[in-house]
């Protein structure tokens, strides 16, 4: 075997307050994110989304101490795959390609280079598959590929995801047991799964199979459990005027609170560490809301991080992706073609001239909506 690599991709997240806008406007500017018909209306609409979003991005952020752990939190996974690699047999260099803020995929491409790695692992920190996710890293890195003949001498493997993976799914059991097992009444109390939504058009226009795979992976995660406790499944962190898979977090803890449930065991399912939609989306919104409702214990099952079952898992998924097939970039689910990521999903999607014309019809007139959002000051859109 020769030099190995194996890259590791995440989000990413502002390091400090001044990071906050520059890095939502990268995000918005992704079209995996928002897609309009015209791609020029994209960097001037991530520059308006992201200046109305920031202000109160940043108050959220400032509430876990003034930005996101996900860096610290991701490098620490890195350190502790390369050490578990290395029991299991296997020296490799660890990488880490943010997709929206440092250190940038282009970044850890360019050390990939530098350090010739001959064999490379491309492993996102996402177990589940989404085109808004994965999907989005692997297309730029398939275009990173394209243009680079010395990047195309290396032996790269994707894994578009590994939800299914028995030790991911052993380390999600272990940490809901141990937090079960505080609550009062560790025999009835509810799990209550919450995962990171997306849009309803990204399943159902793009062909996005995470809605699939995190139903899938909590049932996983209940059988390993194997405990009889109720479970429920919510998506939370809706962002903007669309449609988002349901039911919304915050409505479903509402509806159990109505039906008498008392004790509820969150776990955050699509996110591998401690970030913003975890220390403040869930510990202080969604908590707030379940007090209010009358929900008396709200345990939250902390993130993955560095837990040793967990890195164990990734070490074994990295193992299995290079004893098996490689899986190429153009392998993986990319969104159908035609397919425009923004609101409207009823519509008739770019299919004919007319069509077209009336999508941008009314980009145009969305356009026109947030700027007067911001030129009244209210910031009701987007937040
Ligand atoms: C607007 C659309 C968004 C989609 C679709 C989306 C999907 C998605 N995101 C994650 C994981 C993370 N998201 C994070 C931050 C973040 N995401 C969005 C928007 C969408 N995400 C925004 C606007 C932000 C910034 C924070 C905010 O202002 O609310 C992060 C980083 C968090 C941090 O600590 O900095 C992660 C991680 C998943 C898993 C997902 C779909 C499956
Ligand atoms: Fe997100
Ligand atoms: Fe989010």
């Amino acid at each position: 075997m020769g030099r190995l690599g194996v890259l590791l991709l995440n989000l990413g997240g502002p390091d400090k307050l001044e990071d906050v806008r520059p890095f939502l406007y990268n995000l918005f500017a992704d079209p995996e994110i928002i897609r309009l018909p015209s791609p020029l209306l994209q960097a001037p609409l991530a520059w308006l989304i992201s200046t109305l979003r920031a202000k109160k991005s940043q108050e959220n952020y400032k509430k876990i101490g003034g930005g996101s752990p996900i860096r610290r939190i991701t490098e620490a996974q890195g350190q502790a795959l390369r050490s578990q690699l290395q029991q299991n047999g296997h020296e490799a260099h660890v990488y880490l390609g943010m997709r929206y803020w440092h250190p940038f995929t282009e970044e850890a491409i360019a050390q990939i280079k530098r350090d010739q790695i001959e064999e490379l692992v491309i492993l996102p920190l996402y177990p589940q598959f989404s085109i808004s996710t994965t999907g989005s890293s692997f297309r730029l890195l398939d275009r990173i590929w394209k243009n680079d003949p010395d990047l195309q001498k290396i032996k790269y493997t994707v894994v578009p995801s590994w939800y299914d993976n028995s030790g991911y799914l052993q380390a999600m059991a272990n940490l809901i047991a141990t937090k079960l097992d505080q609550v009062k009444n560790p025999s009835e109390a509810y799990i209550f799964f919450s995962a990171h939504g997306v849009p309803v058009s990204y399943i159902e226009e793009a062909g996005d199979p995470y809605q699939k795979e995190i139903e899938n992976c909590a049932a996983l995660i209940m059988q390993k459990l194997n405990r009889s406790n109720p479970y429920k499944l919510a998506y939370q962190s809706r962002v903007g005027p669309v449609e988002w898979l349901q039911p919304y977090t915050d409505v479903a803890i509402k509806e159990l609170a109505q039906q008498g449930v008392k004790e509820l065991v969150v776990v955050p399912i699509s996110f591998v560490s401690e970030h913003i939609e975890t220390l403040e989306e869930i510990d202080m919104e969604y908590r707030e809301i379940a007090e209010h409702a009358g929900i008396e214990t709200f345990a939250r099952v902390p993130a993955p991080d560095t837990d040793p079952t967990f890195i164990q898992a990734l070490a074994n998924v990295v193992m299995k992706a290079l004893s098996d097939r490689p899986i190429a970039f153009a392998e993986t689910i990319q969104p159908q073609k035609n397919t425009k990521l923004y609101p409207q999903e009823r519509w008739e999607w770019g299919m004919t001239q007319s069509a077209e014309v009336w999508n941008g019809r009314l980009a145009m007139l969305g356009f026109l909506i947030l700027l007067l959002e911001l030129w009244l000051g209210r910031g009701q859109i987007f937040q």
